[in-house]
Parts: C-alpha cells; sequence; structure tokens
C-alpha cells in the first residue's frame, strides 16, 4: 500500500473492509482503557483507550510533541522511570493488568521489549549484546545455551549472515542499520511477546530503512508490534492498524487502509493530507 498524502480513492469503502477483516482475525494483546499521563501538573495524555491486536503492527502516527512515544513508554512502564511522570487508567497484557503492584516490572519488560530511535548496542561484543539479557533473566545456563540464542535472535532480526565471522567484536563497530537489527535481535532474545519501536528507522539511510521495514514485517508473523513513526508512508507500508494522536488525544485509530483512504476525523484527513504536522 503507498498512499499517504492521496485524496479518498474511489475504492477507499473496498479496501477499508479488506483491512477490517484482516484485523478482526486477531486477538487483543494490549488493551488501553482511559489512559490518562501526567508530568508534574502538565496532562500529556487524555484517556486513550485502544485495543492492539496480537500478531500484527499497529502504527502511531501524530504531529511532534501529541504524546505518541509517552503512551509507547506506558506500555512497558518506561514511564516509570522518569521523575514527576503520573500514569491513570488501566493497560492490560493478556488480560493482566501492567500496573498491578504485585507486577514484576523487569520480567514486564522482557516480555514488552523496546527499541529505541537511535541504535544503541552496548559496548561489548556483537555476542555479548544478545546473550547479556538472557542471561540476567536465567534463560540461558551454559555455553551452548548462549550460543544457540544469540545465533537464532541474529537469524531472527536478519542480521546472522552479515556478522557470523565476527560475533565476538564490538557491536558498535556495526552500520546503524545493523546496530539497529542488532538491537532488535536483543530485544528478540528475551522471548518478548511485544516490541515497541519508537521511530527506529529516523537514525537511518533509505536502504537500512527498508531493510528493517521487510523486518517488520516478518517480525509481525511472531511478535505483536508497536511502532511510532512520524513517516506516513512507512505507517502506511508496515503496519495494519493505525492510531492518530493529536494534542494528547488519541483521535481516531481503525485498519491501516481505512485511516489513509476514508478518515472519519477532519483532524485525521488535515494530517494524512499534510495541512498540518
Ligand atoms: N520527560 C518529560 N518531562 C516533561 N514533559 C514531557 C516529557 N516527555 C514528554 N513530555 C511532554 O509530553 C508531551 C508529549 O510528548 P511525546 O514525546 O510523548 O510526544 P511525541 O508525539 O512522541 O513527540 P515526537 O513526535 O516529537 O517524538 C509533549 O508536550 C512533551 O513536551
Amino acid at each position: 500500500m503507498n498512499f499517504p498524502h492521496a485524496e479518498l480513492t474511489p475504492n477507499a469503502e473496498q479496501a477499508s473492509d479488506h483491512g477490517a477483516a484482516e484485523l478482526a482475525q486477531r486477538s487483543v494483546r494490549v488493551r488501553a482503557s482511559d489512559v490518562s499521563v501526567f508530568y508534574g501538573a502538565k496532562q500529556a495524555l487524555f484517556d486513550v483507550s485502544v485495543d492492539i491486536p496480537d500478531r500484527a503492527v499497529t502504527a502511531f502516527i501524530g504531529p511532534s510533541g501529541c504524546g505518541k512515544s509517552t503512551f509507547l513508554r506506558c506500555i512497558n512502564r518506561m514511564n516509570d522511570t522518569i521523575e514527576g511522570a503520573r500514569v491513570g487508567g488501566k493497560i492490560e497484557l493478556d488480560g493482566e493488568d501492567i500496573y498491578d503492584p504485585s507486577l514484576d516490572v523487569v520480567e514486564l519488560r522482557a516480555r514488552v521489549g523496546m527499541v529505541f530511535q537511535k541504535p544503541n548496542p552496548f559496548p561489548k561484543s556483537i555476542f555479548e549484546n544478545v546473550a547479556y539479557g538472557p542471561r540476567i533473566h536465567g534463560l540461558i545456563r551454559t555455553k551452548a545455551d548462549a550460543e544457540e540464542v544469540v545465533v537464532s535472535s541474529l537469524r531472527k532480526a536478519g542480521l546472522f549472515n552479515e556478522v557470523k565471522d565476527r560475533l565476538h567484536e564490538p557491536g558498535t563497530g556495526l552500520s546503524g542499520g545493523q546496530q539497529q537489527r542488532l538491537c532488535i535481535a536483543r530485544a528478540i532474545a528475551v522471548g518478548p511477546e511485544v516490541i515497541l519501536m519508537d521511530e527506529p528507522c529516523s537514525a537511518l539511510d533509505p536502504i537500512a530503512t527498508a531493510i528493517i521495514e521487510e523486518l517488520i514485517d516478518e517480525l509481525r508473523e511472531n511478535y505483536t508490534i508497536i511502532i511510532v513513526t512520524h513517516s506516513m508512508q512507512q505507517a502506511a507500508r508496515v503496519s495494519q492498524k493505525t492510531a492518530f494522536f493529536h494534542l494528547g488525544n488519541l483521535v481516531e485509530e481503525g485498519p491501516t487502509d481505512k485511516i489513509f483512504t476514508n478518515p472519519e476525523d477532519k483532524r485525521t484527513q488535515d494530517y494524512i493530507t499534510g495541512r498540518f504536522g
């Protein structure tokens, strides 16, 4: 699909039906109900409710400062690490309240992995970048276990063939796109169900971006992916569901082809046609 910025297409209804049918087959992996976020006295998100479908890609789009990253960080409780941040409402992962006081946040962050805007490999070898997480989570005991998890995670991240002869060299020596795939391998290594990606291609060139987009498309077979992106073309290419945020509100969400061809809210229409943002 490649039609952001397009005016409504004549077959919009047909396209929407197709996207809706695909999404209807997916169960809900993450459910947010009336989520609000405050940074000190300032409210950054207002009563956001949305269902995130299992094993699909959901894109969060919207102008700068509208709260996309803030909402993404609620889903693995990264906002807990920001002083003065307060989260209200409810977020469930497979029906379990992730803000329940009895929930182990370290375990949650293994189940809900995160990939950041700027690739941030540890200053360690490629091998250790991937083996570190499973080791501290007690998922590997022997050297053979470590090798198995490193190789399979690098394969799933589409990086193994490029690095198999230099696994013990520093991860920071890879190109930006390879470093980002290393970070994806690192997230995959601890067996997540959900992978959050906060503008994962914004520091990459178009070729590295295309490789990551292809990878995201493959990963959705096994993982629930949520991506924040400034690129509407990227949202249209990689996602099946799109949520449009504006001034801290979730304005509209639905099948990506419907949001881009037949949005219901004028603000969504204005944004996707490039009138603001
Ligand atoms: N750590 C923080 N402390 C205080 N205010 C914050 C913090 N992080 C974000 N904000 C504010 O919350 C609002 C939403 O920011 P957020 O980064 O979530 O938006 P965004 O849509 O992801 O923006 P961008 O597309 O520019 O990354 C903004 O007004 C921002 O200034």
